[in-house]
C-alpha cells in the first residue's frame, strides 16, 4: 500500500504555496485540525451522552435556536484558535459580533478565521452528515492593535484559505490555500487526518440538483423554470435528473463535488435574501468549489466578488458543477423580472 500522506507532512510539503511566514499556516490548520477531532469525538458518541444533543435554549443572532452541538462546537474552535496565536479575530455565526483577541499574543496574530462552527443544524439529532465550515483571510489593520470590522468585512477574492469539514460516514476535512483542493479522512484508529482525495476536481456536469422544493411557491421564477428543467425527460441530456437534498449545506456540497450536481437556495418570500450566510457559508464553499473548477454565485453575481456589508448578511447561493450554474444562472436572467412571490 501506498505511503499514507498526513495532513500535517502535506501543510509543510505544500508550505511553498503560502506565501507568508513558515509555519503560519500548518499552525492555523492545526488548531482547526484539532478542533475537528474534537468536535468528532461528540459527534461520534452524540446519542449516549445526553448532555450534546438537542437544543441549547437560547437563540442566535440570526432567530435560530442554537443546538448544544453549536454552542460546543463553537467553543472548541475558539479555544484553539486562541491558543494557537496567529489569529487576532473569529467571526462566528454563534456570536452576534466578531470575537478580536486583545490581549497577550493572539493580538499579534497576522490572521482571522470566520466560521460556521457546525452546520446542519437541524440534522444533529438525526444523525445525518452535519460540519463545520471556516475561511482564513490576513488582517488588515496593524498586528499589535485590536481586530476591527473591516478586517472581517473582506470579499472572497482576499482569502489566505478556506475549507470545511463532514461529520457524515467518515470524517473528512477539505481544504485550498488557493492552489486546488484536497481532502484529507480522519483515521480514529491512529487520530490522523491522511490525504485520501488529491486534487479534487468537480465534474463541470452533473445529474443531480438539490434545493429545497418545499419552498417551490416563493421561488424566483428563473428557479421554477430551472427545476423544470431538470424534471423533464430527454435522453440526450440524461434528464430527468435526481433530487438530492440532505439539509446540510456541507454535505450537498461535498456530495456535488465528487459526484457533479448543483445546490440552489435561492431567495424567497420569507428569505428575500435567501437563507445562507456570505461570509462563512457561501464565500468558503465557493472558494473551495471553484478551485475544484466549479462555479458559486447569488444567481447572478460570483460570490468570490459581492463585497461583505455585514457580518452575518445572507445572500442567494447557486453552487456546483459549472455548466449545470451557467444554465440556472441563464433562467434567472431570462426571467429576472418576475419578483419573489410571497
Ligand atoms: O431547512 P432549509 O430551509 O432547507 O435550510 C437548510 C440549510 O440551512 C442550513 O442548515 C444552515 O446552516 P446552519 O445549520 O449552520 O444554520 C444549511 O446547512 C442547510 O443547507
Ligand atoms: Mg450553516
Ligand atoms: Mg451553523
Amino acid at each position: 500500500m501506498d505511503k499514507l500522506t498526513t495532513l500535517g507532512e502535506f501543510i509543510v510539503e505544500r508550505q511553498s504555496d503560502f506565501p507568508f511566514a513558515k509555519g503560519e499556516l500548518s499552525r492555523l490548520l492545526s488548531a482547526i485540525r484539532l478542533a475537528a477531532k474534537v468536535v468528532n469525538r461528540e459527534v461520534n458518541k452524540a446519542g449516549l451522552v445526553d448532555d450534546i444533543l438537542g437544543s441549547a435554549g437560547q437563540e442566535n443572532i440570526q432567530g435560530e435556536t442554537q443546538q448544544k452541538l453549536d454552542v460546543y462546537a463553537n467553543v472548541q474552535m475558539i479555544n484553539a484558535l486562541r491558543a494557537q496565536h496567529e489569529v487576532c479575530g473569529i467571526g462566528s455565526e454563534e456570536n452576534d459580533d466578531f470575537i478580536a483577541f486583545d490581549k497577550g499574543e493572539s493580538m499579534w496574530g497576522k490572521y482571522i478565521v470566520m466560521m460556521d462552527p457546525l452546520d446542519g443544524s437541524s440534522n444533529i439529532d438525526v444523525n445525518v452528515s452535519i460540519g463545520t465550515i471556516f475561511s482564513i483571510y490576513r488582517r488588515k489593520t496593524k498586528p499589535g492593535t485590536v481586530a476591527q470590522l473591516e478586517d472581517f468585512l473582506q470579499p472572497g477574492l482576499d482569502l489566505v484559505a478556506a475549507g470545511y469539514i463532514i461529520y457524515g460516514s467518515s470524517t473528512m476535512l477539505v481544504f485550498s490555500t488557493g492552489h486546488g483542493v484536497n481532502g484529507f479522512t480522519l483515521d480514529t484508529s491512529i487520530g490522523v487526518f491522511c490525504l485520501s482525495h488529491p486534487n479534487m476536481r468537480i465534474p463541470e456536469d452533473g445529474k443531480i440538483y438539490s434545493i429545497n422544493e418545499g419552498n417551490y411557491k416563493q421561488f424566483p421564477e428563473g428557479v421554477k423554470r430551472y427545476i423544470k428543467y431538470c424534471q423533464e425527460e430527454d435522453e440526450a441530456t440524461q434528464r430527468p435528473y435526481t433530487s438530492r437534498y440532505i439539509g446540510s449545506l456541507v454535505a450537498d456540497v461535498h456530495r456535488n463535488m465528487i459526484k457533479g450536481g448543483i445546490y440552489i437556495y435561492p431567495a424567497t418570500g420569507i428569505n428575500p435574501n435567501g437563507k445562507l450566510r456570505l461570509m462563512y457559508e457561501n464565500i468558503p464553499l465557493a472558494f473551495i468549489v471553484e478551485q475544484a473548477g466549479g462555479v458559486a454565485s447569488d444567481g447572478k453575481n460570483r460570490i468570490l466578488e459581492i463585497t461583505p456589508e455585514e457580518l452575518h448578511q445572507r445572500t442567494p447561493l447557486f453552487i456546483g458543477s459549472k455548466n449545470m450554474v451557467e444554465q440556472a444562472e441563464a433562467y434567472m436572467a431570462e426571467h429576472s423580472e418576475v419578483a419573489v412571490r410571497k
